[in-house]
């Protein structure tokens, strides 16, 4: 090739044009784990005209993510969440650099810090009830879960970054297409000469559109804190912060009001699916694992006393619930390639040279059902983690849902709480069995995240 001097990654063979495109088919973790099975941990494809470097192992991971994060932490320029994030000017696909440091020191320190997500305690019980009245009151033999879960995450984190819920038919609607749109494949951002494919087939007329709606939904609810309109919560909202921060100008960076409108909707892409996402599967699996239901209903039972709700402040006695979630977060991570990183500069990675400018994606997937670090990998096992200190908080590279390093998540406590306090609440005050005709469905949509294709339908048996 053109590098004939540079020893790159095993790259398996391409077609002219496509290069490896069409090998990825409709479940991109899945044939990259397969492809890795031949060309190893580290591998280099073409994606149409773009170079990419898949990291599948752990060591691998750790080497793009730590040793080397610095040279990785950019962002590839993704045409369609481009127009979704105010032209790249968001925290997550913004450029690597000052702007970016800034937007997300803001996230860190102001909007998702231990403080603040402390603060938001009432909201999450609130919604948290209003699910257990939901489930109480229905009067359907058989509950879609999906659907209360959904609604439940949107809720939640509509209250804390809008300070009220928007659940109007619209909002929701817009919500899906905006999703969707993050998740579509853009042809024209791998073949530049095939952009027309995009033009022609709407894709880039709709995420105008979605982009358009969005911003003038976001226009709105500035203008309404503005002007303290504010029907709902007293406390502050993410809104509320970040107009402060552009106010009182304190930590010397100029908020732009397209910055306000990005974070936000960064909170909404960031934060809803994903959250949903792992909630929806660890019911999926607890509901496939009558024993580990059992043993958690029994933990929180214990703990809960027969109160009417387990409360935060019991989350950290459950071990049991954590192990659960580690375990969920293990086999199905809500972004099974974590969010593609590309290098500022060559350098060489376990032995291989790898040219500034390459696109990488990380299969944490594939990294959390490595057999050469777990045991029996595809198994839902919680107790696998009841006496190890494997976290997923972006230092222990065989589980690495939310990243690591600089482009780590920031929202990974603000997630974690909610789904603690859900699934515990939830196996607390009621005992499941699957729906009628429900033979759970194991299948992932398409997609953004990997959610589970069917909805969870489920029976309440019996309520605490
Ligand atoms: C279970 C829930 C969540 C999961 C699994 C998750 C996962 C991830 C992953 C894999 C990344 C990319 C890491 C990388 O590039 O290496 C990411 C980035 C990000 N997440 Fe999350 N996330 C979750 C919840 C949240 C929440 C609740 C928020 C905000 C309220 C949030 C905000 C963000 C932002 C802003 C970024 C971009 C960071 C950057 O580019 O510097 N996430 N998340």
């Amino acid at each position: 090739s053109s590098q004939p001097y540079k020893n790159l990654p095993p790259s398996p063979p391409r077609l002219p044009l496509l290069g490896n495109l069409h090998q990825l088919g409709s479940s991109p973790h899945r044939s990259l784990q397969a492809m890795a099975q031949t060309y190893g941990q580290l591998m280099l494809l073409r994606l149409g005209c773009v170079h990419v470097l898949v990291a599948s192992s752990a060591d691998a991971a750790r080497e793009i993510m730590k040793t080397h994060d610095l040279i990785f932490s950019n962002r590839p320029k993704l045409s369609i969440p481009a127009k979704l994030s105010y032209g790249s000017s968001d925290i997550t696909f913004s450029q690597y650099g000052e702007y970016w440091r800034q937007a997300k020191a803001i996230a860190i320190s102001h909007l998702l810090s231990n403080k603040r997500v402390q603060s938001y305690q009432q909201i999450r019980k609130e919604e948290t009830s209003l699910l257990i009245r939901k489930i109480q009151e229905t009067h359907e033999s058989v509950v879609n879960l999906s659907e209360l879960l959904i609604s439940l995450t949107n809720n939640v984190i509509c209250r804390l970054a809008l300070g009220r819920i928007y659940d109007g038919k619209k909002f929701t609607v817009l919500l899906e297409k905006f999703f969707e749109l993050l998740g579509c494949f853009s042809v024209g951002s791998y073949i530049p000469s095939l952009i027309w494919v995009d033009r022609l087939s709407g894709l880039e007329q709709r995420a105008d559109d979605v982009a358009k709606e969005f911003d003038e939904f976001l226009e709105g609810v500035i203008e309404e804190h503005v002007s303290k309109n504010v029907a709902d919560d007293k406390g502050q909202d993410i809104v509320d912060i970040l107009l402060e921060i552009q106010k009182t100008n304190k930590r010397g960076f100029h908020i732009e009001r397209d910055l306000i409108k990005a974070i936000t909707m960064d909170v909404f892409s960031g934060g809803t699916y994903t959250t949903f996402t792992n909630l929806e599967w660890a019911m999926t699996e607890l509901l496939r694992h009558p024993q580990a239901m059992k043993k958690l209903q029994q933990e929180t039972r214990e703990i809960g006393q027969g109160r009417s709700m387990i409360i935060e402040d019991d989350l950290d006695k459950m071990p049991y619930l954590r192990a659960i979630i580690k375990e969920i977060l293990r086999l199905h991570p809500p972004l099974p390639l974590l969010i593609p990183h590309e290098s500022t500069q060559d350098v060489k990675v376990l032995g291989y040279d790898i040219l500034a400018g390459t696109q990488i994606i990380v299969n944490a997937w594939a990294i959390g059902r490595d057999s050469s670090t777990w045991v029996n990998p595809n198994e839902f096992q919680p107790e696998r983690f009841l006496n190890s200190p494997i976290d997923y908080k972006g230092f222990h590279f065989e589980l690495i849902p939310f990243g690591a390093g600089r482009r780590g998540c920031p929202g990974i406590h603000f997630a974690m709480v909610i789904n603690e306090l859900v699934l515990a609440n939830l196996v607390y005050k009621f005992d499941f069995a699957l729906g009628r005709g429900e033979s759970l469905d194991m299948g992932e949509a398409h997609g953004l995240t990997a959610h589970k294709k069917y909805p969870l339908l489920v029976t309440i048996t019996s309520c605490k």
